[in-house]
């Protein structure tokens, strides 16, 4: 295996355990160094909870174990601020800005010591965060908050990112601009992304990793996952809008028409 082929992430027997609840049950999968891998499954399988792991966010009364490395790193056990520090960047689902704080604000908290924050990268991407440095994070609409969400965690020089349902709740046209940034993001780190909207997937992933009963039921190309209708149905129990028209519908066409 070459050096660019190596994973970026690898994930081998990944149990988390929380309240009684055995949520991941050995859970073993890679990410590429470069593109989008998506991690899919049903309501409530884990994929929060895996994200979480990686990140060194699993609640105080959980129990996680298994092997979590980035590279020859191995993250568990490390705090979650020592992973940022060493390129894992985090975009929660619930985005997590500063309601009460100034966009600028919320930025210049994400600023990491010792790195010269990108700013004129992140104000190329979201030139609305330049417009609106002042005004209040907690006004800004859920796309807005989005973005900012993610400009904040590209002021650092990234690893790899985890972003979690960056589309979850936003209007059509909306999901359209935040596919299109992470398609931008995606082409200088690699992304691991929990999206429930297939037509997301279908335009950012190249590869895919389905959970389903606390393990992974399904790893390989993403595109060839979305063209099995009577697979994804079964393991996401959704159709892939070939045949159906649904929710994941919500985003426009990408470039290459799919
Ligand atoms: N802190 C916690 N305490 C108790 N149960 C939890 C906790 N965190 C997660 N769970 C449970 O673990 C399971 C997996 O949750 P998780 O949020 O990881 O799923 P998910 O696949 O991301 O779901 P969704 O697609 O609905 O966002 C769920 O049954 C959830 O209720």
């Amino acid at each position: 295996m070459t050096a660019m082929t190596e994973p970026v992430l690898t994930v081998d027997g990944l149990s988390v355990r929380i309240a009684g609840l055995h949520i991941l049950q050995g859970v073993s999968f890679t990410v590429a160094p470069t593109g989008v891998t998506v991690l899919l499954g049903r309501n409530g399988v884990g994929k929060t909870t895996t994200l979480r792991a990686v990140v060194g966010l699993t609640p105080r009364n959980g129990e996680v174990r298994g092997t979590i490395r980035m590279g020859a790193q191995s993250l568990l056990a490390r705090p979650t601020y020592r992973l940022v520090r060493g390129g894992l960047g985090y975009v929660p689902e619930d985005r997590c800005v500063f309601a009460g704080l100034t966009v600028a604000e919320n930025l210049r908290l994400a600023e990491r010591r010792g790195i010269t924050p990108a700013y004129d990268q992140v104000f190329a991407l979201f030139p609305e965060l330049e417009r609106r440095a002042r005004q209040r994070a907690g006004s800004l609409s859920g796309g807005q908050q989005q973005m900012l969400a993610i400009g904040r965690v590209l002021l650092n020089d990234n690893r790899l990112l985890l972003v979690d349902e960056p589309t979850k709740g936003l209007a059509p046209k909306v999901v359209t601009e935040v596919t299109e940034v992470l398609e931008r993001v995606a082409e200088s780190v690699p992304v691991l992304l929990v999206e429930q909207n297939l037509a997301v997937v279908r335009r950012l992933a190249k590869d895919a990793v389905v959970l389903a009963a606390g393990q992974v039921a399904w790893t390989g190309d993403a595109h060839e996952l979305l063209l099995e209708t009577a697979l994804t149905r079964s393991l996401l129990g959704v159709g892939t809008g070939e045949s159906h028209r649904g929710p994941e519908q919500a985003v426009a066409p990408g470039k290459d028409g799919h």
